[in-house]
Parts: C-alpha cells; structure tokens; sequence
C-alpha cells in the first residue's frame, strides 16, 4: 500500500520550504539525486548553446557537501500520528402514529397522527458522518482544517504538519501501529537497549485504546509483551533472559502536587519519586505472556478512571509501565554480559477542555493536572520527572500523537499538533492570509499561544528559535561582543597612533637640535664672515692708506737725512691695528755721533680700528748739538680726520720739541706725529711742537704747535703747545738737564739733572706752553706750525677722499665715535710713554754727563735751522722761514681751531696728560684747565692688543 503511494506520488515541488524533523527522511534520494544524471559534460554542452558564456560547469562541478542529519535526535524522538476514526453520529428521531380518523387532517396532524396510531415505524435511525478536519497528506503529513463555522467566526487558518516518522490513518490497526512504531523499540529492547513509548493526546482520542486496546483489539502492550515471550521463546538457545514487569501511576494530589502509586503493589502503594527514580517500586517477574497479562489486568483496575462527557472511562493518572529485561550470562554473539533494558510505555492522560468534558470540581482539577504533565511538553517536563530523559533525548523515545479527526475537535486537535510541532520540526504553512486586526483582537491568546509554544522548545533543541522570545537575550551578548570588538580596534588604534605621535615627536626634536647647531653654526659663519670682511676692510683701508704711507715714509726719510747730522734720532713709529687691526708703530731715535743732547725720536702710531686707521706717529729727530723730539699726531675718527701735529723745532742752541699727533680714528685713520728736535750743543729746555690736528666729520682741527728752543742751555724752553678741546700737551724734555726741566716748569730749578724727554698732554698746558714759547723762542714755532699744517692739509685731502663714507655721520655721533675710538691710540701712546719713561731714564741718562757740554755748543750752530720735521721733503724753504717768523700768528689760529673742537679730543688728551704723568716730567706750562678731561684721566681703560704691541716695539726700539 505504501509502496503503491510512492510509486504513485511523485515527490512534488513543494510549494514552501520546510524542514523536516527526520534528517533521515530529509536525506532520502531524490530523484534528481539518485536518478542516472546526465553527464556535466552533456549538460554543459546542452547549457552552453543557449547561454554559453555562463560557467556553469563550474557552478555544477562544486560539490556541495550534504550535512549529515544527526541521527541522535531523530532515533530519540519519534513522532507519530494516528488519527482516531470519525464516530457516526446516530439520530434517532421518535415519530408518534397519527390518528387515522382525523379529517380534514393537517398534514402535519396527519403525519402525527399516523405516528401515533403507529409508534414502530416512527422511530427512524438517521446516520451522518461528521466533517474531518484533518486529513492525511501522506505518511509523514496532515493538514488541519478548522471547520466553517470556525472560519467565518474565527481565524481561518488551514495548517499542514509534516516531519511525522508516520502517520497512522483512522483505518489503521493496532497491528499497524506495533510494527511501524513498537517494533523497532522492541528490537533494541531486545538487544539490551531501553526505549519509552508513549501515547498522547486529547481526552477520548484512543491512548488507552492505543497503548491498552481490548480483547479483541489488543494494543501495543499486549502485543509487546507477546512479541518478547516469543521471541524468547524463540531464542532458547541464546542466553536466559528475565523480564520484569512494574506498572505505577502519577496522579495530582489535589493539583498541588504529583504522587506515585505502585499499581501492582500492596494496599498502601505509594511511591516515592525523587527526580527519575521511583522508589519502593514493585516489579514483578514476569515468565511468559499469560503473567503479564494478568499483571496488566490487575493493575487496570487500580488505575484512576472517571467517566467524563468525552470518555466513559477517561483516565484520571499518567500510567507508566516498565518492562526490565535482565540477562543472565553471556550473549553468544558479543560474549560479553548484557545490560539490563527497560521498555517503558506510558498512558499518559489526555488534554481535556472544560468545555468538552464537563469536569467540575475535582475532576477539574485532574483535568488541569493532566492537560499540564501531558498536553505541554515543557511542564511535562517538570511534572513527570521520570520522563524527563527521554523528552530530553538521553533516551530512546518514540511519542504517538493521538488525535481526533472531526470538526468539533478541531481545536483541540490543533492545539496538541502545535504544541508537538517543535519536537517534530514542523513548521506552519499558512495557505490563507492571515485574519485582520479586528479578529487578532478576537483571538489574542491563541496567536500569543503560539509565538511562546513554538519558541520555547527550540531552546533546549539549539535550533532556531523565534525571534519574538529569543531577541533580548541574544542581541545583548552579540551588541556587548561588538562593542568590545570596537573598544579593542579603537584601543590599539589609539596606541598606535600614539606610537606614530611619539615618533614624530621625536623626530621633531632631533629636527629642533639640528636647527640649533645649523643657526649656531650660521652665527658662527656669519661672525667669520664678518671678521673677513672686517679684514677685507681694513686691507683695503691699508690698502687705500698705502699711498699715504709712502709719502710719511719719504718724510720719515727725510728726517732721518736730517737727523744723520744730528747726534742722535729716534724714530718710533708704531701702527697699532685693533679689531680688524693694524697697529703699526715706528720709533726711529737717531743720534748725532758727538751728541750727549737727549735721544729725539719720532713716534709714528697709527691706530685703525674696526676699518679704522689709526696711525700715530712720533717722530723725533734730534740735531747733533741740539734735542729735538718731534711728536706727530693725526687723529682722524669715522671719515673724519684728526689731525695733531706738534712740531717742535729747537734752534741749534734750544731744545726744540715738535710732538705731532695724527689720530684718525674709526674709518680711520689717526696719526699722531710728535717730532721734536734738539739742536747739539743745546742743553736748553727741550723746545717742542705739539701740533694736533683733529678732523671730525668733515671738520677739520687743526693744532699746531712749534717750538724752538735757541741754542742758549739754560734759557727756559720754548714750546709751542696745540690743544684740542682737551688738554693735550706734549713735552719733549731733554735729557740728563735739570734745565731744562726748569725751563719746562718755567721754573729756575736748575739743579734736577734729568735727560729724559718726556711728552707730556695736559689741558691746561697752552697758557704756560705758550708763555714760555713767547719767551724763548717763538720765532721757529710758527713756520713749523704753518710747514705742518700745510703737510697734514694735504694728507687730509688725501684721506677725505677715502673716508668719504665715515662723513655722512653726525657730529654728536662722531663725538661718540671719538670718546670711543679715541682711547685706543691714546692707551697705546700712554704705554708707549711709560716704557719710555723707564728705558730713557737708563739708556740716556749715562749720555747727560758726556754731552752735557756739547749741547749748549751745537745749540748755536743749530740756531735758526729748522729741527721740526718738514711734511714733505718738497716743502719749500719759505715754509720754513714763515713757520718760523709767523709762530705767534699761527699759534693764534691753532688756538683758535683747537678752541673751536676742544671738547673733541677728550680722550687723547687724557690719555697723554696720564702719559705725561707716568713720565714724571714737571711741566711748567701745564696749567689746569677744565676738568672734563682730567676726570676721565683716572679711568684706567684695559690694555689693547695693540697697545701691548706698541709697548714691545717701544721697548725694542728703545733698546736700539
Ligand atoms: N482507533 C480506534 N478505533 C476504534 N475505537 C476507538 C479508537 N480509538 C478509540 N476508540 C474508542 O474511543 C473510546 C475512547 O477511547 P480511549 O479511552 O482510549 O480514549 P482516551 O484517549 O484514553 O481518553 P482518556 O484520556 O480520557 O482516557 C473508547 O471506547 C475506544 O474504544
């Protein structure tokens, strides 16, 4: 018969996808799957005429793996459904005989009367088949139709169950039922393995008759327990089994509770359940068909009926019945002692509706009782703990779902199949659609019903479980996975982020470092650049100062000619370059072979500071019989030249000393010239010339001061003195003669024997200087005055043309520039003088006693010859001649000029008052005036570079 369906019924393209609970079912061959396929190859060329560019070889030649169906589940649990006949309705409606003499009778009297008149035949037996609603699909399906008057009134909904292991139609037999369902069971029981069968479904649907049957119809138990002594009886020759046979109920004790009564035990038969153990349970042995049988009646009559509106005889209690089969010795198969197996096979009470079974008061309360340990899975669970491994699974299950097939049990029947389903997998199919709102609104607790029912099981199979129950308590987890996922990605971001920034960090540091030596470095390459250009400056302020260089140099020379007859020259010539620097000093100190008159000497210092020139010179030439230091100075500061020139010219028999200075400062250059003369035989005060010219921005001072000194030895000396705007004097002091020094201090202090020549610079040394030059010998002083000032006149054009850039500065900056510039020639003359001081007192002091008395012989014959150094040796004779008979004149103009830029020459005149004093020569012109000057004559300036070199050439020439 089934054979014939399957052949008959081609597996149809199911409409909707469903999952079936039998993955054994699940994984039968298909058609597609077992019949002979076609090549791919053929396939493939057939596929790719129409569509070949579609690569569907290699789509078809994925193989896909089939999932195993896991075979503990389905041989745990199966699910199978029998659908109780319909009953036929019979209607026997009672017609009474109508009287036969009525008439005119109403036919409705008639008829009554006929039946009254015949009561036999008014009673007719009507016979209606009910409507079903369920219908069986195939073995393993149904499909539940609510009857119409549910679909008008209620949510119409047909259902389809599928996934049964089988499905027993209303025209089944218990025979059928065994085998499909216990005979399976019975074969592992029989091989040591336990099993459980049990029946369920609503109150009247034929559990009892399922499990229990009756005499003439025997159900499963009967038949079980026939089967087992038969085969026994059949397998004599395997080991000796032994069966045992307990049969127990589980009823409500009043609905609190669940008690258990031995139903082949004593009187007092209750049981104690302690989870799924029952304890004090009997079991009895049971030897052959006939035992158990009995033992089955018996404890039939214990169980709890009661007569309900659906069953006459409606169980009231689960009833559980054991088979133990005990093996004793070895299995000739296995050879190893077989395990007890127990068959277990429950009466469970059936789902009962108020409604359909009219229970009132306790049996309500049964009624409650069984619809929770049976009809829901879930409580059933808790309430019969006994069952409780094999709904789990843990054990070998097989559940038969009874149900009835007509309209009026459409309710109920749907209830237990939805509550089954998720045991079974069964999934709804909603042929219609679904209700309106209005009658959801009707039916609440149904669609509610359904949502958790379906749910709830799925939790403890692991299965996919509905959304509605299940949602809060996953999504929790999954959003706290995620938002730990996101907290560790954010987490080493931000720590390599960090790691980057530290990096960067540190580059930007080592960049920051790098900076710092580079702008270091720059500074430094900046300072050494600035150096050489400094130097570059000066060599080509040296440069531009060579053409003058010759022509000091010829007029050097040519003193030195005219020194030749002298008895004695010294020319120092100093040049002292500080900061960029040139400092060039020359002393040249010549002497007359019979000459005991003081070493005249020149002092040439040129001073060039920072792209200045500075040049001082001193040059003093004395004659042969006379002293005559000449002192030149020419100071020019910041394109500015100052111009000194002191010339001191002393007549054969006078001491004429010509201090010339030229200081030229700061672009610059600074001569200072100091020549002095003597002639021979004079021992006369040292006449002397200090001629100053200071050149300021575009100024020009100009001092000059001549002085000779006659012949006479004891006359006061003469001297001529030119003044800046500090007091400058210079003085030229000849040797080894306290006359001299009277006469210098306008003094008769005669007997102070000192041949030492002093140049001495104080501000107020014009008014005394001058007095005694008016009266010794004011004649030579004026055209030296005049010779010198013409010579540093043309030096000066010479030098503006080249320090043009220094004129652009202001006076008041110049003045500056000047206290600034002004001391470093200055401290180099103020030096200069001290050593000279010291080396004069011993070098010439020895000579003062030899040529003591010469001097005043050779002061004669050097009378009226110009001792003061010419400026050029082209200077014509008539100079000389003026300078000599125009001194007062020119002193006055000097005077005049010095006047005019007194405040100019603060330093240098400073410098050379502390000179003078280090020289200890008594001036007796010097004459205080103003104290600007003096003040800063006691602030001791550190010694330059080049002034120590100017010291040591001092010295060395000295020592010449
Ligand atoms: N398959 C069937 N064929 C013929 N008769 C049946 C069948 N199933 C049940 N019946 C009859 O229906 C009646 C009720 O059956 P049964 O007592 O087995 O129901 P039940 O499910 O056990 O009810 P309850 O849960 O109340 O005990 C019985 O008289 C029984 O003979």
């Amino acid at each position: 018969m089934e054979e014939k369906q399957k052949s008959l019924s081609p597996p149809p393209c199911p409409s909707t996808v469903t999952v079936r609970r039998n993955p054994s079912r699940r994984a039968r061959a298909t058609p597609y799957t077992t019949a002979t396929k076609p090549p791919f190859s053929s396939l493939a060329s057939a596929i790719t005429h129409d569509v070949p560019t579609f690569p569907i070889d290699e789509i078809l030649s994925i193989q896909i793996p089939q999932s195993e169906p896991k075979q503990s589940i389905p041989e745990s649990l199966k699910i199978f459904l029998r659908i109780k006949p319909l009953r036929s309705f019979t209607k026997v409606t009672t017609t009474k005989a109508r009287p036969r003499n009525v008439w005119p009778q109403n036919l409705s009297k008639k008829n009554i009367a006929k039946e009254n008149r015949n009561p036999e035949i008014t009673k007719k037996v009507k016979k209606k088949d009910e409507e079903a609603c369920i219908t069986l699909n195939d073995p393993y399906s149904v499909t539940l139709t609510p009857p119409q008057s549910l679909q008008e009134l209620k949510r119409s909904k047909t259902e389809v169950y599928e996934g049964f292991s089988h499905v027993f139609p209303a025209d089944c037999s218990q025979n059928d039922v065994y085998d499909k369902m216990v005979q399976p069971l019975l074969e592992d029981f029989m091989k040591g393995k336990s099993g459980m069968l049990a029946a369920l479904g609503p109150s009247g649907s034929g559990k009892t008759h399922t499990v229990f049957g009756t005499l003439k119809d025997p159900g499963i138990v009967p038949i079980t327990l026939h089967r087992i002594f038969k085969k026994s009886d059949e397998s004599s020759s395997g080991p000796l089994r032994l069966f045992n046979l307990s049969i127990f109920e589980i009823c409500s004790e009043r609905g609190k509770g669940e008690k258990a009564y031995d139903l082949l035990g004593g009187e007092s038969s209750e049981l104690s359940v302690q989870q799924s153990t029952i304890r004090g349970l009997k079991e009895v042995p049971i030897q052959n068909l006939e035992e158990a049988e009995s033992l089955i009646g018996q404890a039939m009559l214990k169980r709890a009926t009661a007569t309900t509106n659906s069953n006459s005889q409606s169980s009231r209690s689960q009833c559980i019945i054991n088979i133990r089969a005990s093996c004793n010795g070895f299995s000739n198969e296995t050879k190893m002692q077989s395990s007890d197996a127990m068959l277990t096979i429950v009466d469970l009470a059936g789902a009962e509706r108020e409604k359909r079974t009219g229970n009132q008061g306790e049996r309500l309360v049964e009624s409650n009782f069984i619809n929770n340990t049976s009809m829901v899975f879930g409580q059933c669970l808790r309430l019969t703990r006994y069952l409780r491994d094999y709904l789990e699974g843990k054990k070998r299950m097989a559940l038969i779902l009874t149900v009835k097939a007509g309209e009026e049990d459409y309710l109920d029947t749907s209830y237990l199949l939805r509550q089954a389903s998720p045991y079974m997998k069964i999934k709804f199919d909603n042929t219609e659609e679904p209700c309106n709102k209005r009658q959801l609104k009707t039916f609440p607790r149904a669609e509610k019903n359904k949502k958790i029912k379906l749910s709830a099981p799925k939790t403890s199979q692991g299965k996919k479980a509905d959304p509605a129950d299940r949602s809060s308590p996953r999504l929790e987890p999954v959003s706290h996975d995620k938002n730990e996922r996101e907290h560790i990605i954010m987490r080493n971001f931000s720590k390599v982020l960090w790691n980057v920034l530290k990096q960067y960090n540190e580059k930007l540091k080592v960049a920051e470092g790098e900076i710092c030596t580079l702008k270091d470095s720059l500074r430094r390459e900046q300072l050494k650049s600035l150096v050489l250009e400094t130097e570059l400056s000066s060599l080509k302020s040296s440069c531009l100062a060579e053409p003058c260089i010759p022509e000091v140099e010829a007029f050097v020379h040519a003193k030195e000619n005219f020194e030749v007859a002298a008895s004695m020259t010294n020319v120092v010539r100093n040049v002292d370059d500080d900061s960029c620097n040139l400092i060039k000093a020359r002393k040249e100190a010549g002497a007359e072979e019979s000459s005991e008159s003081p070493v005249p000497y020149v002092v040439r210092n040129v001073d060039n500071d920072s792209c200045n020139l500075i040049k001082a010179r001193r040059e003093a030439g004395a004659e042969e019989s006379s002293e005559s230091p000449v002192l030149r100075n020419v100071d020019d500061d910041s394109c500015n030249l100052i111009k000194a020139r002191r010339e001191a010219g002393a007549e054969e028999s006078s001491e004429s000393p010509v201090p010339r200075n030229v200081d030229d400062d700061s672009c610059n250059l600074i001569k200072a010239r100091k020549e002095a003369g003597a002639e021979e035989s004079s021992e006369s005060p040292v006449p002397y010339v200090v001629r100053n010219v200071d050149f300021d921005s575009c100024n020009l001072i100009k001092a000059r001061r001549e002085a000779s000194a006659e012949v006479s030895s004891e006359s006061p000396m003469p001297s001529k003195n030119v003044k800046d705007a500090e007091l400058v004097r210079c003085h030229l002091s000849s040797q080894n003669d306290a006359e001299p020094r009277q006469s210098v201090n306008s003094e008769e202090n005669v007997g102070i024997p000192s041949a030492t020549t002093h140049v001495e610079a104080e501000v107020t040394d014009f008014p005394r200087d001058q007095a005694i030059q008016n009266q010794d010998d004011p004649t030579p002083s004026p055209e030296q005055v005049e010779v010198g000032q013409d010579f540093i006149n043309s030096q000066i054009s010479n030098v503006q043309t080249k320090s043009a850039v220094s004129r652009r500065f202001p006076d008041s900056e110049k003045k500056e520039r000047n206290r600034r510039l002004l001391p470093v020639s200055s401290r180099s003359l103020t030096e200069e003088m001290n050593d000279l001081n010291i080396k004069e007192n011993q070098i010439e002091k020895p000579q003062v006693k030899t040529a003591k008395t010469c001097v005043q012989k050779k002061a004669e014959s050097i009378q009226g010859q110009e001792i003061a150094v010419p400026a050029r040796e082209a200077e014509p004779a008539s100079t000389k001649k003026q300078r000599n008979g125009q001194k007062p004149k020119r002193f006055t103009q000097i005077e005049n000029l010095c006047s005019c830029d007194r405040r100019l020459q603060p330093a240098s005149s400073v410098l050379l008052t502390r000179e003078i004093n280090t020289l200890e020569i008594e001036d007796d012109i010097a004459e205080p005036k103003g104290t600007r000057g003096g003040k800063k004559t006691t602030v001791s300036q550190p010694r330059s570079q080049g002034s120590v070199t100017l010291l040591h050439l001092l010295t060395n020439n000295l020592h010449l």
